[in-house]
């Protein structure tokens, strides 16, 4: 028996991948590995995943070529003709193989692949994502600011310098503000300086670590889900093994529970009667005040989504702004300028009507966002099954596609692309990248909190380099990565005192 299921096994790993490789029905053959095993099995860039950093790695193949095989049934594209094609408005590519493998029973407006039942779903938010709602939830994010000063302050006891990590602080910001923008709830965190949030679950009282307990999940997920045939496989054996993946999903599951407790916290303010202004609402009710009749748990999905990609991604872009920064003093200056005309040092907490018409603000925060996406990777979708023609060559129907950002924001079009140049989004010429900057992906599936994304990040920016002296406590340091879904920075420590006349 033992036997003859190691001759299974064999088969199945070995034999079977070798067949398919040098079967070739899909003529992949003909592109370049990204590395030695690309062709055969998706080890390789799981290992990729694993050295940390991967859409560099990535991006070092696309210098020799413009299209790579990243593994047996996948293809990294670079031009900006292969993004219109893959992401485009009118791309009949589908999202396909991690996003099916993540998804549970109930996709989110971010996982789900069927494209009306995506239409669907960005029809019950868009209203509450209108540019012309936005400045709505301004009135969240200045208290969120506010209590970021607060505690800034304290730390600085008054003109004192003190030591903080940037990249924490930044990432209690986006939490406390989209925990609000979502769900009306305040967490606290700013205040208690730390990502824990009690919670109430069937066993009682629980602390939950939001931070940690979301990048765990993602962390252990984002190390396998690549090899998408096994992950489920390799997911239920690695989760019954002590362990590193076990240890790392338990934790995770600790902000499912706290999505779970924040949800019944907001239905029941909302069988009490209260009328709140914020996303979950939208998705109890439609705007005439009709109920929606969701099923509760494709509202925890929502919520899931809305409390991971609309902190993380944020917090990511705000620490690399703000390293940025602290590695160009000319840059720094510039922008003290810019802000010292325009908040005429009359708001303590810089208000989105001023901020959001200044462009160098904007050419710091567009020009990180180029050199370091937050999400930096190819970003999954499948061929249609007749098949596609991307960048002038054919590919055939049910191939995984992607271009990323990391790579397309290093596109001779921009030029310099490896320079901290904030003054290129204020050139004419900026016009013609426009497809090729894709920090938030594009077309139907582009990010729909990106203008939020932006409120928080001006607001906050513009804040604190207005009302402090920052610096890096090791200014030769530079930012260390873990690229997960998202491109983690690691600890950003600053030096920080209160500028004379603030
Ligand atoms: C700098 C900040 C942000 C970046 C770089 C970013 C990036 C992205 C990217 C690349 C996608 C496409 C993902 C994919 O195709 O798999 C996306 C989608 C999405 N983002 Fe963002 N995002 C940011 C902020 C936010 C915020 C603040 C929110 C919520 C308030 C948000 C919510 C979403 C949602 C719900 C989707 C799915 C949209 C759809 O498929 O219709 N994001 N984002």
């Amino acid at each position: 028996m033992i036997v003859y299921l190691l001759s299974v096994a064999l088969l199945l790993l070995i034999l079977e991948p070798l067949f398919t490789y040098y079967w070739d029905s899909k003529k992949l053959r003909r592109f370049p590995n990204a590395s030695f095993l690309s062709g055969i099995s998706d080890i390789g860039y799981i290992l990729k995943r694993y050295r940390g950093f991967r859409s560099k790695e990535i991006h070092e193949s696309h210098q020799e070529h413009p299209v790579v095989r990243v593994g047996p049934n996948t293809l990294s594209f670079s031009t900006p003709d292969a993004i219109r094609a893959i992401y485009g408005h009118n791309t009949p590519c589908l999202k396909g193989g991690t996003y099916v493998t993540a998804a549970g029973t109930h996709p989110s407006l971010l996982d789900v692949v069927d494209k009306q039942e995506h239409a669907r779903k960005r029809r019950i938010l868009s209203h509450a994502f209108a540019t012309r709602n936005l400045e709505q939830w301004e009135f969240k994010v200045t208290d969120k600011v506010q209590k970021l000063v607060a505690q800034f302050d304290l730390l600085c006891n008054d003109k004192e310098e003190a030591i903080i990590d940037f990249r924490m602080w930044s990432n209690l910001f986006t939490i406390e503000a989209i925990a609000d923008i979502a769900l009306s709830h305040h967490l606290g965190c700013l205040t208690q300086g730390s990502d824990l949030v009690t919670i109430t679950t069937k066993d009682g009282e629980k602390a939950v670590n939001y931070i940690d307990c979301l990048h765990s999940g993602r962390r252990a997920t984002s190390m396998l889900i690549w090899s998408t045939k096994w992950f489920t496989s390799w997911r239920f054996a690695l989760k019954a093994l002590p362990g590193f993946f076990q240890t790392q999903w338990r934790k995770g599951q600790g902000f499912d529970e706290m999505v779970r407790y924040l949800v019944q916290q907001r239905l029941r303010r909302h069988e009490n009667g209260e009328q709140l202004e914020d996303f979950v609402g939208c998705l109890f009710q439609d705007k005439h005040g009709d109920a929606r009749n969701l099923e509760i748990a494709e509202i925890e999905a929502e919520v899931a989504t809305l409390l991971d990609a609309g902190s993380d991604t944020t917090a990511i872009s705000l620490t690399h702004a703000m390293y940025f920064l602290m590695k160009a003093p000319a840059t720094l200056s510039r922008l003290r300028e810019e802000l010292q005309v325009a908040l005429d040092g009359s708001q303590e907490v810089a208000k989105y009507a001023t901020v959001k018409n200044l462009p160098y603000l904007y050419a710091c925060i567009n020009e990180s966002l180029r050199l370091l996406p937050p999400v930096a990777f190819g970003l999954n979708r499948m061929t249609p099954p007749e098949g596609l023609t991307i960048d002038g060559t054919w590919i055939p129907g049910n191939t995984l596609v992607g271009v990323p950002a990391y790579t397309a924001h290093r596109s001779p079009l921009f030029s310099n692309s490896e320079q901290y140049q904030p003054e290129r989004w204020l050139e004419d010429d900026i016009k013609e990248t426009q497809g090729t900057f894709i920090p938030f992906s594009t077309g139907a599936r582009g990010c729909i909190g990106r203008n939020i994304s932006y409120i928080e990040q001006t607001v906050l920016l513009a804040t604190l380099v207005q009302r402090y002296d920052l610096s890096l406590v090791d200014p030769e340091g530079n930012l260390d990565h873990e690229e997960a879904f998202n491109l983690w920075p690691g600890p950003l420590p600053l030096k920080i005192r209160r500028r004379d006349n603030c």
